[in-house]
């Protein structure tokens, strides 16, 4: 079975430092401005299941990002929105995003494929500007889940955002894999060791 998966958010909330805990179980500290499209393998109830994630830097660029978006919803299976606990502005980015998400075609014909929020950098709780209760707040009154969680501290934590989002596709849905539409942007997870930057897109 294989899901694609978009992990989204505003800059430097540790998008890529969350799937690449997940795939390496490690936290390296920097990642470089790498969109990627990383696939990851696991067992569960005796299935293999294959993700397909896709990691973006953040672009302040709305003509790049929409097209972007537009792709993105129409490739993903499932979301992964970030917000660092931290950063109220990330936080509110979050909340807009659901309802952009929510409110497009693409979402609405693909069956509403299920929205993960995770507020990261849990570690940095003396740093925090939002609650968990308004993260939890904020899944309830959009019909999304809910976890906080710290990338640079926790690897099991970010497995279960990731399997947790999987347990709740449809299976239907994940037999019928729509086509990328363009190609070059599948790396290695080499290219974020070297922290290469590409101009892939
Ligand atoms: N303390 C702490 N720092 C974190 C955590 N997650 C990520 N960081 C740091 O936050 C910074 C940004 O992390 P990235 O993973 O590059 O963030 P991103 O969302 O992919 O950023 P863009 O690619 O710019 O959109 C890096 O310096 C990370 O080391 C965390 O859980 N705790």
């Amino acid at each position: 079975m294989d899901a694609n998966i978009v992990v989204m958010g505003t800059e430097s909330v540790g998008k890529s430092a969350l799937t690449v805990r997940l795939l390496t179980r490690r936290f390296i500290g920097e990642y470089g401005d790498i969109e990627s499209i990383y696939s990851h393998s696991f067992l569960a109830d005796g299935r293999e299941i294959t993700l397909n994630i896709w990691d973006s830097p953040y672009s302040e660029d709305s003509s790049v990002e929409t097209s972007l978006f537009e792709k993105k919803v129409r490739w993903a299976d499932g979301y992964v929105l970030v917000y660092s606990i931290c950063d109220r502005a990330s936080f509110n980015s979050v909340s807009r995003l659901i309802q952009t998400i929510k409110s497009t075609k693409d979402y609405l014909s693909a069956d509403k494929p299920p929205i993960v929020i995770v507020g990261n950098k849990r570690d940095l709780h003396h740093g925090r500007t939002v609650l968990s209760e308004e993260g939890r707040l904020l899944a309830l009154n959009t019909d999304c889940h809910f976890y906080e969680v710290s990338a640079a501290e926790n690897y099991h934590s970010v497995l279960m955002v990731f399997h947790g989002l999987v347990s709740r596709m449809k299976d239907a849905k994940l037999t019928s894999k729509r086509p990328l539409g363009f190609k070059g942007i599948v790396k290695s997870m080499s290219a974020v060791f070297a922290r290469r930057r590409t101009d892939s897109l």
